[in-house]
């Protein structure tokens, strides 16, 4: 979209929720840098009237602002030159049995914007685009149905005529997809699903995996029988999108059910990365990361692309930090593996994935018994397997700094038990099969870390302990300072170069957004949503206390609630004046 294309290389706004295309939620505003960040002071708030999990964070077009909230899902365009005053407001009305088929909190991770309207992904996986004048409905477009256990969480993407937008299920065992809407009528345009067959998953004899044509029935041949129309594979993750190779770039997460017993095969095309043509939805490439998950490691987070070069070779890149501990590094053109590292030293599932392209096997995590959670007899419960279901990162969007050429990364440090049981299948009830206890690392007690990671080696530069796990989105700039916010409830900037921490700020909940930053009558501004929830808030969200419930979560985390309480706030900072 050539008005999307250019209004994201405007510093000053923020027109969709990545930041830009390419994923990489940086911002080329300096004002605030590494000398005066310490100086920051919160300018003004804003409470949503929402409890439970805040995540994503504001869209800011020239003087409006427009900030959503979890289930009910209503939207506020703020005059940013008007004292913040409320322009307009956007309610849906929604049946509340969705909130109890929507896995891990009622979250919403953001709006889009094209075509002088504003896009809204509801909970009921409605998809409303809003006049972003007036907030008037322009069109409607149902995208699943949560009598199934579709849900909607994740925010579209508006790419050249078309929105963009995934689907929840994962524990369901819903039949996932990606689907393309026209932007100016919201008709269906394309539909691609993540596992079926041909004509359902769009793939043709020109699609490819690791360089080599993926074949006739790629899918269809790695599940038994028919259990591919319950297979999951949800895609509630990230968008990007290349403009001149024409390729759109998203994963889709697990196989239904988390029991692997129950689902012989690789699964495909669940856990994998797709490139897309965003006109045809036809696949170019896909890379399937876990073939026959047994951890929950859902494939959907983010796709950052860069450009680099490799050993003196300039590169199209796409970094992609799995839920599965491992940090991987491909030609976004070609689909090419060129690294796959542990992004968190206590990854024990794996001992890595075989680089041999002449072997048999290339491309596969090689998976150590240990950590399988269905060698073992019926009911085995498989002990201190790490990273825990929740990954070595989450929804949690990472940044890319283009001045340190570093990803900067809010991890997860926690591993689990995982005891698979039977589960039979019946739609809209959950399809999970397993319990689950989270811990952190054996002789540790903080749960995240924030780390910078040089994608070209696949090494960590840099590591900061959190307490908790880090659940808010990165933010680097041109300032050479790097923001996220805490479960606490703490924004903090750290140095891009060293991670030294520069400032603190405790805000009114827990934070899992993504912090943003504008430009608005010469001033840089630093936003971000708090408001505890997500799956590793859960327990204070739903006012869960047994700790297997949350899928683990409750237990893991049930610390939390010494430091922080609900309530949804948008909290700005700028320097004095
Ligand atoms: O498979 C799915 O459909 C699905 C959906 C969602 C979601 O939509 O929020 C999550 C997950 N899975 C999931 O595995 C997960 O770890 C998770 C964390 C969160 C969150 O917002 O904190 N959502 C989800």
């Amino acid at each position: 979209n050539d008005e999307l294309i250019k209004m994201s290389q405007n510093p000053k706004d923020w027109v969709m929720p990545t930041g830009d295309y390419a994923n990489s939620r940086y911002s080329k505003l300096n004002q605030i840098n590494a000398q005066n960040v310490g100086k920051l002071q919160v300018a003004w708030t804003f409470s949503t009237g929402v409890l439970r999990g805040h995540e994503g964070g504001p869209l800011i077009i020239g003087n409006i602002m427009y900030v959503h909230t979890p289930f009910p899902n209503k939207v506020y365009a703020l005059d940013l030159s008007n004292e913040n005053k409320i322009v307009w407001k956007y309610e849906p009305k929604q049946d509340p049995n969705v909130i109890p088929v929507m896995c891990c909190d009622t979250v919403n991770r953001g709006l889009a914007y094209g075509d002088g309207k504003i896009l809204l992904h509801q909970a009921d996986t409605t998809l409303v685009a809003l006049d972003a004048k007036t907030g008037q409905v322009a069109w409607t477009a149902k995208n699943g149905d949560p009598t199934k256990g579709e849900t909607g969480t994740s925010a579209p993407m508006v790419v050249k005529d078309k929105v963009l937008v995934g689907i929840s299920g994962g524990e369901f065992g819903v039949q996932a997809h990606m689907t393309a809407y026209d932007l100016k009528t919201g008709k269906l345009a394309w539909r691609g699903y993540s596992e079926g067959p041909d004509d359902q998953i769009l793939v043709d004899d020109k699609t490819t995996a690791l360089g080599k044509p993926i074949g006739k029935d790629s899918s269809l041949k790695t599940w038994q029988g028919d259990q591919w129309k319950i297979g999951g594979g949800a895609t509630w993750g990230w968008v990007s999108y290349d403009p001149e190779l024409n390729l759109i770039y998203y994963g889709s997460g697990n196989p239904s059910t988390w029991n692997p017993k129950q689902r012989p095969g690789d699964n495909k095309w669940s856990m994998t990365i797709w490139a897309r043509n965003p006109d045809t939805g036809v696949a170019k490439w896909v890379y399937q990361m876990t073939p026959h998950d047994e951890w929950d490691y859902d494939g959907v987070n983010e796709m950052i692309l860069s450009d680099q070069s490799i050993n003196g070779q300039a590169r199209k890149l796409l970094t992609h930090f799995d839920r599965n501990g491992l940090g991987y590094t491909l030609d976004r053109a070609t689909g090419e593996l060129l690294v796959a590292e542990k992004y968190d030293p206590k990854v024990n599932w794996t001992s890595g994935v075989d680089m041999d392209k002449n072997s048999p096997t290339y491309g596969r995590p090689k998976v150590l018994d240990a950590a399988s959670t269905e060698k073992g007899g019926e009911d085995h419960n498989t002990k201190g397997i790490c990273p825990a279901a929740l990954g070595t990162k989450d929804e949690q969007p990472a940044a890319y700094s283009p001045d340190t050429q570093l990803f900067y990364v809010p991890t997860n440090h926690v591993c689990m038990d995982y005891e698979p049981f039977k589960v039979s299948y019946t739609a809209g009830q959950p399809y999970v099969g397993a319990t689950l206890s989270m811990y952190p690392p054996q002789g540790e007690t903080n749960m995240g870390n924030f780390i910078a990671w040089d994608g070209k080696t696949g090494k960590i530069v840099w590591s900061n302990k959190e307490q908790f796990s880090v659940w808010s989105g990165a933010l680097a700039t041109g300032g050479g300072v790097v923001f996220y916010g805490t479960l606490e409830g703490y924004l903090k900037a750290v140095d891009a170069k060293t991670g030294k921490e520069l400032y603190k700020f405790k805000t009114p909940s827990g934070i899992i957004g993504n912090v943003t930053t504008y430009e608005n009558g010469g001033k840089q501004y630093v936003a971000v949503l708090s408001g505890v929830g997500g799956w590793a808030g859960i327990g204070l969200a739903a006012g869960l206390t047994d700790p297997t419930a949350g899928l683990g979560a409750v237990g893991g985390y049930a610390a939390l609630s010494n430091y922080t309480a609900l309530g949804g706030t948008l909290t700005v900072f700028s320097l004095p004046n």
